[in-house]
């Protein structure tokens, strides 16, 4: 469970929200939407523990993530709006570069696998700067496969996806959710998903 209790949250010299709380259980995707500029990637950092709340608190399985932030990281799989991948490296070592730092198990095949399964194959060895944005985009879909994250917070994930990819994130976003995962997700479009709980900043 991923809990945050009266938030307030001040950027520069504004006040962007105040008692602000959610909570999102196993199975559950929480939809924040809001204006440009409202503060819904502000919230999505207070939720990760980059940034720190002016008040209020935030909890995983009813534990601060400030007490344990290293137990808290291990569940948790953050894709900011900006593709965070090494540009020089191909798409394969990115993937395998996440699996070391994550500490995750990432067998080749099982790498090329989820690389395939996001239309990839034959890309896999190319570096990331000679890959277009949506197949950037796919590159983080085979990470979010094969990172094994409980809790997912995904910031504007259907930026830049063709119709194909958006299927199959939902696709995949679903079977995450049908698995007991969890999902905080910013989009300004609408999210094509059953049981989305909304949240308007
Ligand atoms: N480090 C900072 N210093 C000062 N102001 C900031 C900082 N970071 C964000 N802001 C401001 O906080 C407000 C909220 O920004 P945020 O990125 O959370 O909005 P958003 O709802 O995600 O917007 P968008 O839909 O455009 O992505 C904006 O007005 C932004 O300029």
């Amino acid at each position: 469970m991923l809990e945050a209790r009266a938030l307030t949250c001040v950027r520069g010299d504004r006040k962007l929200f105040t008692d602000l709380s959610l909570r999102v259980g196993s199975g559950d995707c929480l939809h924040v939407r809001g204006e440009n500029g409202v503060g819904k990637t502000s919230l999505l950092r207070l939720l990760t523990g980059l940034a720190k709340a002016e008040s209020g608190e935030v909890l995983w399985n009813s534990q601060s993530i400030a007490s344990e932030p290293s137990v808290f990281h291990r569940e948790l799989l953050f894709l900011g709006h900006r593709d965070a991948l090494k540009e020089e490296l191909t798409a394969l070592e990115n993937l395998q570069m996440y699996a070391a730092l994550d500490d995750v198990q990432l067998p080749l095949e099982k790498a090329l696998a989820a690389l395939a399964r996001f239309g990839l194959r034959g890309r896999e060895n190319l570096p990331v700067h000679c890959l277009s944005a949506g197949q950037k985009r796919r590159v983080l879909m085979a990470r979010m496969l094969t990172r094994g994250a409980r809790l997912w917070i995904l910031d504007e994930p259907f930026n830049a996806l063709d119709i194909h990819a958006v299927a199959e994130l939902e696709k995949l976003i679903a079977e995450h959710l049908a698995s007991g995962g969890l999902l905080v997700l910013t989009s300004h479009q609408a999210v094509n998903l059953s049981k989305v709980k909304v949240l308007d900043l």
